[in-house]
């Protein structure tokens, strides 16, 4: 079935239609995780030694963009040890009591997975604080001049602490992981991995110049690049034809994604520096207005993408495009005075 509402290239989950895709993709173990060897070699070694020494892994920061594999990760770290998971979010621990209640309720050996984890309320951090480091809280009883704090003693637990944004964790919190992974865009080659790993659990016929067609759409990261892919599925289902390259080609074009993997939006933002500003510098907020868009989804989702591939860079005069996005929107820059094919 496909999702309306879902925008294809942004990383972030999209709804429970979505979720409940990527549970039945998602590698259940190290080994089935494609990519990050650095962080798989990392993991693999801390899990390892834990077990060979019979007690909980350290704690675990995840840091990295939406999409890449965190949540995934955490739920290999309880599977490969055969350790009950807990998952819970910053956004929903909202106060110290909420936190005190997940944590008194682990069971020896629990991995608590905390999406999210920069957006929990500070009061709750710092109860996390004296949990991480000797697995004891201490609970307020009473009120005013009477309160008492009595000290709960908890069963030892991994945390797994997943973060898009780690500068804005406090470093006492930071400090206490015992391990901080930090997960990278994915390569064409890893991406191929994946998306050939999904088309086989889905029992889809796709050949590998497709696969590498969506591979190079997919902005570098796995959600998008399954998102795509079933995209593509549908669009063989229905025109009753293989998933091969042309069905690829027309499946993104009716979605609006193109060879690198930009969309509507992005393609607006880019056009607008360079048609109404000159290729800038343009600065954000008329940026926004131009393309009828908040300040903040243009900076939060649009820019990182465009600056990464090299299409946009950020100054402190405002927003530049660069030569390359001048040709990939086949446009002349005023600057060049060349034919668009010197440029
Ligand atoms: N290394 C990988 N190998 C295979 N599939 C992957 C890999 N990483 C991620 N995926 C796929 O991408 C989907 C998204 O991954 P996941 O939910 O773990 O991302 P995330 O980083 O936790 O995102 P968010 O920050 O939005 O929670 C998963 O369902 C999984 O199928």
């Amino acid at each position: 079935m496909s999702d309306p509402g879902v925008d294809l290239t942004n990383p972030e989950l999209a709804n429970e239609a979505e979720l409940a895709f990527e549970g039945a993709l998602r590698p259940r173990s190290l080994g089935e995780f494609v990519g990050q060897a650095r962080v798989r070699g990392q993991l693999q070694l801390l899990l390892t030694a834990a077990q060979m020494q019979q007690r909980t892994p350290d704690h675990i920061l995840l840091a990295g963009p939406p999409g890449l594999g965190k949540t995934t990760l955490a739920m290999i770290v309880a599977h490969e040890g055969g350790r009950p998971l807990r998952m819970s979010s910053g956004p929903a621990i909202q106060h110290a009591g909420d936190l005190a209640a997940i944590l008194s309720s682990l069971v020896p050996g629990e991995v608590l997975f905390i999406d999210e984890i920069h957006r929990m309320a500070r009061s709750a951090e710092e109860m996390l604080y004296l949990a991480m480091e000797d697995f004891r809280i201490d609970i307020m009883v009473g009120k005013g001049a009477g309160a008492t704090s009595v000290p709960l003693d908890l069963a030892p637990f991994t945390l797994v602490g997943a973060t898009t944004r780690s500068g804005l964790l406090p470093n006492p919190l930071r400090d206490r992981f015992g391990f901080t992974a930090h997960l990278e865009f994915y390569g064409e080659d890893e991406l191929r991995e994946v998306l050939g790993r999904a088309a086989r659990m889905l029992g889809l016929d796709v050949d590998g110049e497709a696969l590498a067609e969506i591979a190079g759409r997919c902005r570098g990261t796995p959600r998008i690049a399954n998102r795509l892919l079933r995209r593509v599925r549908d669009y063989a289902l229905v025109h009753g034809g293989r998933a091969d390259l042309d069905a690829v080609r027309a499946a993104l074009e009716l979605y609006d994604v193109d060879e690198l993997g930009l969309d509507r939006l992005d393609r607006a933002v880019i056009e607008a520096i360079l048609t109404r500003f000159g290729g800038g510098p343009v600065g954000l907020n008329t940026l926004a207005v131009s393309v009828g868009e908040e300040a903040e989804t243009i900076e939060s989702v649009v820019e990182p993408f465009l600056v990464r591939i090299g299409l946009l860079t950020r100054t402190p005069r405002g927003r530049v495009a660069s030569p390359e996005a001048w040709r990939h929107l086949g446009l002349r820059s005023p600057a060049s005075g060349l034919p668009l094919d010197d440029l």
